[in-house]
């Protein structure tokens, strides 16, 4: 969707992304060598390029359900320790290539059963791929931390033995959970009992909600299902009042400012799945304005043409953003990593705010 240049400064900043789909973001020509070593015959390209801009023109569609059918091909490739691993160490790889410094990736484990693995065979091929690109990068200079959040999918009925299996995992590599899938339909409140399990266990999640669907969506992600953080969340435009003079807050958007909860926002994928029009009218600006706690985010590299540099330049070209918009953006997103304090504070200190510095960036202040 979005082929455009990242200038040297973004690129070189440090950046931290925590909504980015594992099975939403993998090579292209992985998917093909793949399909070529499992006998998957059903990709719709079998030439690399084309198949790339097959992925970004069926997720161009203007409808998350159909967007969300782009991912039969992604899925299929990743249902052997093989290829689980492969896929996350290229993840691992393609963000540290992108500059970012921390990133938690997600996926869904219930959908990489189909070849006979076990839910816990899929976390740890997919752990082991991300350490091994861990390695490499930090190798080639690139450091980076990768950890997974684990997503049950909302029309399905496996969220509780899914929400167990992060808490499982919670001390290797897995430091969340989420639901993810076509939001219509399926609100958050069908899958409490996870929720309520992950707060008793004092362990992390985040909800998809208000991309497809609105503010009761958000709503009972928060005050219903005590979600951490907000994927998308987007639509808690929809209680902000701009008629007037100045912007007016509803209580559930003050709500979600005041409680500082965090927005995953990632426009790309919005204007694909028709959630918001362009980047310029994009509601991540007007909520950054207000001070809502945002981060810019990915969603889908592959589906959406995209890197998190880019989705930084689409706001810095299209949406007034600056360099210290961007570390203010990346410091949230840091804030918010399900990761223990003392470690974001580390990022935030030792590399993000040097990395700025170095680019020219006066001073941060609050
Ligand atoms: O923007 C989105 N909204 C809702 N669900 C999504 C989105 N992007 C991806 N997935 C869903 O999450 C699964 C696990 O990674 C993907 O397979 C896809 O179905
Ligand atoms: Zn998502």
């Amino acid at each position: 969707m979005s082929d455009i240049a990242v200038s040297p400064e973004i690129a070189a900043a440090p950046k931290a992304l925590l909504h980015d789909h594992l099975d939403g973001g993998v090579r292209p020509q992985t998917i093909i060598e793949i399909s070529d070593e499992i006998g998957y015959t059903n990709l719709p390209r079998t030439d690399a390029a084309a198949l790339d801009q097959w992925f970004r023109e069926s997720a161009d569609s203007g409808s998350l359900v159909r967007y969300l059918e782009t991912f039969e091909h992604t899925v299929a490739v990743m249902q052997t320790p093989a290829g689980l691993h492969r896929v996350a160490k290229e993840c691992a790889l393609d963000l540290a290539a992108d500059g970012v410094v921390y990133a938690e990736s997600r996926y869904a484990p219930e959908q990489h059963v189909a070849g006979g693995l076990a839910m816990e065979e899929v976390v740890e091929a997919v752990n082991a791929g991300f350490r091994e690109g861990e390695t490499e990068a930090a190798a080639a200079g690139r450091p980076i931390q990768v950890r997974a959040l684990l997503t049950a999918m909302r029309h399905a009925a496996r969220s509780r033995e899914i929400a167990e299996l992060a808490a499982r995992y919670r001390d290797d590599g897995v430091v969340g959970f989420d639901i993810a899938g076509a939001e219509a339909g399926y609100p958050p409140t069908r899958h409490l009992d996870a929720f309520e399990y992950l707060q008793r266990e004092n362990a992390h999640f985040t909800i998809h909600a208000g991309e497809a669907f609105g503010l009761p969506s958000i709503w009972e992600a928060i005050q219903w299902c005590g979600a951490d953080r907000l994927g998308h969340g987007v639509r808690i435009v929809d209680d902000v009042d701009t008629s007037g003079d100045a912007p007016v807050l509803g209580r559930l958007a003050a709500y979600v400012r005041d409680a500082r909860i965090p927005l995953e926002m990632c426009p790309s994928s919005n204007l694909q799945t028709g959630a918001a029009a362009s980047y310029a009218e994009h509601p991540i600006t007007l909520l950054k304005d207000l001070r809502f706690r945002v981060t810019v985010n990915t969603d889908n590299r592959l589906m959406s043409g995209t890197t998190l540099g880019r989705e930084m330049q689409h706001l810095v070209d299209d949406a007034g953003w600056t360099l210290s918009d961007i570390r203010w953006a990346t410091i949230n997103a840091l804030k918010s990593a399900f990761i223990p304090y003392d470690v974001r504070l580390a990022l935030i200190e030792k590399v993000v705010k040097p990395g700025y510095v170095a680019l020219g960036v006066p001073a941060y202040t609050v």
